[in-house]
């Protein structure tokens, strides 16, 4: 499904991300892993145009992402977490919910103003999928709360669901049990399954916490110093020296 080819994405002088290659196959939950600085974060920047490559290309079900902008990139259903949670604290989940319906809203401001049957549909398919994917989610008695009034747990979670409704065929989940307990972030991964088998999306993620990543992967891939060093199943990977030595590498730095 999501094909990258040959990626290089370099600030000035550093080279964060160096000829990368790799697939995500569809309807696989596939984990991109390395130590901190590998350039995980900016390969997902690159995929969703945030940052745009030196060389290389992106395809989705082979059409090139490469030179679109983020929000077309959006509308060829691609969609995103961020590392650090970001929700608009002073609406409600509810609301948050509806802003990642945007792009496919479709209503221009004279559906508003004469308040057409057109707008009424829509406005009705945004609550029904919100009210699904909260369900979901396990959101559903939160939905009119402040979204800075729910714990981060949830509030991860109204990231998720909001990436959610916009319909992503992909889906690229940055650190989902960053800061989460070990009660949360099991059921982080029982909600990354149900969203990859209930809602048939495919699933990109960068993790740290290796217990999700052994845990939930179909793939993994191992990144350090920008270069891609390992692929394979979880145990595969696991055992691989160039990846035992690119982690013992980190800690000794540490
Ligand atoms: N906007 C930027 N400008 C300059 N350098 C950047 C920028 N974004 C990332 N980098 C650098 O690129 C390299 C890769 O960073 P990136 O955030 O992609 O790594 P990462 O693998 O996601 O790390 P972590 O696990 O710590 O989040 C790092 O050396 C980082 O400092």
């Amino acid at each position: 499904m999501l094909e990258i080819k040959n990626l290089t994405v370099k600030f000035g002088g550093l080279t964060a991300v160096d000829n990368l290659s790799m697939e995500v196959k569809k309807g696989t939950i596939h984990s991109l892993i390395g130590p901190n600085g590998a350039g995980k974060t900016t390969v997902f920047n690159a995929i969703t145009g945030v940052v745009k490559p030196f060389s290389g290309q992106i395809l989705l079900d082979g059409q090139d992402l490469t030179k679109l902008s983020p929000h077309k990139i959006v509308e060829h259903k691609v969609s995103r977490t961020f590392q650090n949670v970001v929700v608009f604290k002073y609406m409600s989940v509810l609301e948050n919910l509806y802003i990642g319906y945007h792009s496919k809203l479709h209503i221009g401001i004279l559906d508003e103003v004469l308040s057409t049957k057109r707008m009424h549909l829509k406005t009705g398919e945004m609550y029904f999928k919100a009210l699904k994917i909260a369900d979901l989610l396990g959101l559903k008695s939160r939905l009119l709360s402040y979204a800075g009034s729910i714990p981060f747990f949830h509030q991860k979670l109204v990231e998720i669901g909001r990436a959610l409704m916009s319909d992503p065929k992909i889906l690229l989940l940055d650190e989902p049990a960053a800061g989460l307990t070990d009660t949360e972030t099991e059921i982080m991964i029982q909600l990354i399954k149900a969203i990859r088998d209930e809602l048939g999306i495919t699933i990109l993620l960068v993790e740290h916490d290796m217990r999700v990543v052994m845990n939930i992967s179909d793939v993994v891939t191992v990144m350090d110093f920008g270069r891609k060093i390992a692929e394979g199943k979880p145990e595969e990977v696991k055992n691989d020296p160039a990846v035992i030595r690119a982690y013992l590498g980190e800690m000794e730095s540490a």
